[in-house]
């Protein structure tokens, strides 16, 4: 398959528009699709996308509109950047619009609510495609880092290798660094459950605890997922990797991080509506994802006690330190 050369992303969020970034950097014709007028016009004026990357100046060859059939006019790839909760109803209203054999790209990390489905799974149902065309881009990859290109990896998946191979190419640049892999199963769970582990590392954080009790919380957290993954059909050494491990490190350590963020508000004792309206409208996935996972988890008969103290404390009311208590009082078993 030859090298994509029109790709638009759809969502000018903070991912959407540092993925338009890296694919312009990587010397192909991008256009970017807003929701808002003004971030198109502020980003075709300006360069900047001040509400989500204010020190960032973007490249000049990055085309920006509020136009979405003229953003994917053509396109080779188009590009998934909203959040997953609202993915299916964005892309039913961009699916007439598709062009027939493009490459469909997933960045959302969740796990839809209604169906407990993962983002490929929707993207395939809603554009009525064959999931070879779908993929998805996961890993340790924190935008506001990538957008000030800092080194990192990621993984590129897709049941078709070729394409996996084709998107490799089209979002390599010398501060990115793409891998491919096929398991979109064990990559997107990776990626949705390491946000709900993320926002108890967060608890952990606002209760005071340290560094051994983050260790123990992503390493349990890992032990969890791989379970949920496994159960689901995912190779379990996806897991071990970047879209894996490193996305959950990255995730659970960073600061920047809006899940973490997130959680560390709730353990500091903020309600969930102080949290989520101190997060300013972007999205933490986990909080949502965590009830999903949670029932796909109860689904397949797997226990994710990290996950279900998270869906409790979000949406039932127990408080973080109690629920800190709870995992530690849990049933002694060997590792
Ligand atoms: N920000 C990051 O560092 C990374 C984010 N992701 C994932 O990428 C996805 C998108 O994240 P971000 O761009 O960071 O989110 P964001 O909150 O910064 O932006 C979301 C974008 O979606 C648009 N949107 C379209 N329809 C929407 C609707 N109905 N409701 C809300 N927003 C709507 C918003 O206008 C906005 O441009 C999420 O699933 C996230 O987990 C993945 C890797 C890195
Ligand atoms: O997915 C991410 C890093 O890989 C971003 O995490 P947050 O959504 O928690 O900021």
């Amino acid at each position: 398959m030859a090298r994509p050369e029109r790709i638009a992303v759809l969502g000018a969020g903070s991912w959407g528009t540092t993925f338009a970034k890296v694919l312009a950097d990587a010397g192909n014709d991008v256009v970017l699709w807003a929701r808002r007028a003004e971030v198109a016009e502020a980003i075709n004026g300006s360069r900047r996308n001040a509400g989500y990357l204010p020190d960032v100046r973007l490249p000049e060859s990055l085309r920006a509109t509020d136009d979405a059939a003229a953003a994917v006019h053509d396109a080779d790839v188009v590009v998934l950047a909203v959040p997953s909760q609202t993915l299916r109803e964005n892309l039913a209203g961009w699916q007439p619009l598709l062009p027939a054999d493009a490459t469909l790209v997933s960045l959302a990390k969740g796990v839809e609510l209604s169906t407990l489905k993962r983002m490929s799974e929707v993207i395939a149902e809603v554009a009525d495609v064959p999931m070879e065309q779908v993929a998805v881009v996961s890993g340790p990859n924190l935008a506001k880092e990538i957008a000030a290109e800092q080194p990192t990896a990621t993984v590129v998946a897709c049941a078709d290798h070729d394409r996996a191979i084709a998107l490799q190419h089209a979002c390599s640049t010398r501060y990115f660094r793409p891998y491919t892999n096929t398991d979109l199963i064990g990559i997107e769970i990776a990626g949705a459950c390491k946000n709900v582990i993320a926002l108890a590392c967060g608890m952990a954080v606002g209760l005071g605890f340290g560094h051994n009790t983050m260790s123990s919380l992503i390493t349990r957290g890992l032990a969890e997922t791989t379970r949920l993954g496994v159960a689901l059909g995912a190779d379990p050494m996806t897991f071990a990797g970047l879209a894996g491990l490193g996305d959950l490190v990255a995730t659970c350590m960073s600061p920047l991080s809006r899940n973490r963020t997130f959680g560390e508000r709730l353990g500091r004792g903020e309600t969930l509506a102080q949290a989520q309206e101190a997060a300013h409208g972007q999205v933490s996935e986990g909080v949502k994802s965590c009830s999903s996972i949670r029932q796909l988890a109860a689904r397949h008969g797997v226990e994710m006690p990290i996950t279900d103290v998270v869906h409790r404390v979000c949406h039932e009311g127990l408080q973080p330190g109690p629920a800190a208590a709870e995992l530690l009082g849990r049933e002694r078993k060997p590792e």
